[in-house]
């Protein structure tokens, strides 16, 4: 697995084409905007003109993309993925989409020979750049156990969940928690400045209690600050909320909390702050700040 592609350069794709090339291996790139490739160049990457070129030249090939249109367009469309994968080659989506979409891109490689695995990643730009993502795997076996020598180098522990769609599902879960968890914060934050309390004091107590998490730790000094930095673009946290949704829509279960969220992210986005960190929903209870 020493010479690996890789399909898209966003915050993720950046921090973990590095991680590989530090570690040795020889990675070629793809990305959508083609001029974000320059900075890995300098670091030893090498470019591929387009998705098909990349899996023409490469065994193995990992996509790290936005969302399920974007996953999708880069396997089907012209020059993608699809052009190029054949017997002996494995594709391994990392991007978080919901289980139907990887079931189509799993279909399409498949039927044409190539394998296929889709990883999604726990853990947000920092893990990334440290090695230190939780990978959530499923699909096909073989092609999970080629890639463990990058899997070990781009995080702390490999899932292996069974067939195409779990790692999905598993992935969700896990974002429509986090989102539910963000918003709840959110309003904690607030419910302590506005009843007299100084909020930094609620984050040493969070810290010592049952509820001590390092999202909390990590995000709540900038929080207070206004201060959201993009780690995770509050945009895919939306899309993540929606795609959660959607599963509990397809497994009857009640999500009340989780809908509740989705309509703070979704108020985010309306007040244009997609693309700052998932934390800017703060913004949303913020924004009600002068009221009485
Ligand atoms: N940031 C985080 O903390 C985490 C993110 N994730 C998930 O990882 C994925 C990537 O996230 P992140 O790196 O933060 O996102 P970014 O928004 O930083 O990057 C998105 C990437 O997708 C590409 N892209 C978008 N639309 C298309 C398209 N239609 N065709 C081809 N390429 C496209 C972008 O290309 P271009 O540069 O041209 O716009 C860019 O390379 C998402 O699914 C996200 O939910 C998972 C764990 C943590
Ligand atoms: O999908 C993004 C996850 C971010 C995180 O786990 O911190």
């Amino acid at each position: 697995m020493e010479e690996i592609g890789f399909l898209g350069l966003g915050i993720m794709g950046k921090a973990m084409t590095m991680n590989l090339l530090r570690h040795g291996f020889k990675v070629t790139v793809w990305n959508r905007t083609l001029s974000r490739c320059d900075e890995l160049v300098e670091h030893g990457a090498t470019i591929g003109e387009t998705p098909a070129a990349v899996i023409k030249k490469c065994k193995y090939t990992i996509a790290m993309l936005s969302d399920p249109a974007a996953a999708l367009s880069v396997v089907f469309d012209q020059h993608g993925v699809l052009e190029q994968i054949c017997s002996g080659k494995g594709y391994i989506d990392m991007s978080t989409v919901d289980a139907e979409t990887s079931s189509k891109i799993s279909e399409a490689i498949t039927a044409k020979g190539g394998h296929f695995l889709e990883a999604p990643v726990s853990g947000s730009k920092k893990p990334a750049e440290d090695g230190q993502l939780v990978i959530l795997a499923a699909g096909e076996k073989a092609l999970y156990e080629a890639a463990l020598p990058a899997f070990d180098v781009l995080g702390k522990k490999s899932f292996f969940l069974g067939q195409v769609g779990n790692g999905a599902k598993m992935k969700l879960v896990v974002n429509m928690i986090m989102g539910s968890m963000m918003n709840a914060f959110s309003e904690g934050l607030m419910l302590a400045d506005k009843s007299g309390l100084n909020p930094l004091t609620l984050l040493d107590v969070l810290d010592l209690g049952a509820i001590a998490n390092p999202m909390f730790k990590m995000k709540g000094p900038s929080m207070i600050q206004s201060s959201y930095p993009p780690a995770f673009p509050l945009k895919h946290q939306q899309k993540d909320m929606r795609l959660a949704l959607a599963l509990g829509d397809e497994n009857s279960v009640p999500m009340p909390v989780a809908a509740a969220a989705n309509e703070a992210f979704k108020k985010a986005r309306s007040m244009g702050l997609g693309d700052l960190d998932f934390s800017a929903v703060h913004e949303t209870v913020q924004s009600s700040k002068g009221s009485s």
